[in-house]
């Protein structure tokens, strides 16, 4: 699978080991920086992680920053994609199942190594639900507010 990786300075081993572990089980990585522990700002990289899906140039995302929280949150500002912060994997499996999640975001200073492979392999395993799920991503798409 296409996958883009991208991280602050506070995730840049997670990144690093994450992308190593991805490619050796075959997946196309794309790590989107960035490539040293020099203090940055997480919405420049969610937003890069965004673009590429936007693009199409890849099929799913990971987000990674100290919390996960803020570069979710810049992830989620393209209308592209549907990012979801998890920290077990069953909400990872959920986010695929019910709301067809194009990227998660995990926190490097909350996470195990260990944890963050398993959330990743249920994102990378699960498929989208379809039937009521679809409607509702369907309002994702197309905000009424
Ligand atoms: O955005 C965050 C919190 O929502 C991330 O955890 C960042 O990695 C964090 O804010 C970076 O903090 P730092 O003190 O500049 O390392």
């Amino acid at each position: 699978m296409r996958i883009a990786i991208a991280s602050d300075h506070a995730a840049i081993d997670l990144k690093a080991a994450l992308a190593d572990w991805l490619r050796g089980a075959g997946h196309d990585v794309a790590d989107l920086g960035p490539d040293s522990a020099a203090s940055v700002d997480y919405p420049d990289y969610g937003y890069k992680l965004a673009a590429a899906i936007a693009a199409g140039s890849a099929e799913r995302g990971i987000a990674l920053c100290g919390s996960g929280i803020g570069i979710s949150i810049a992830v989620n500002r393209n209308p592209a994609a549907r990012c979801a912060l998890v920290s077990e994997p069953l909400s990872a499996t959920l986010a695929r199942e019910h709301n067809d999640a194009n990227v998660i975001a995990m926190g490097a200073r909350l996470i195990g190594i260990e944890m963050a492979k398993a959330c990743i392999t249920a994102f990378l395993a699960t498929e989208f639900g379809g039937d009521r799920h679809q409607r509702r991503v369907d309002k994702l798409t197309q905000p009424t507010f």
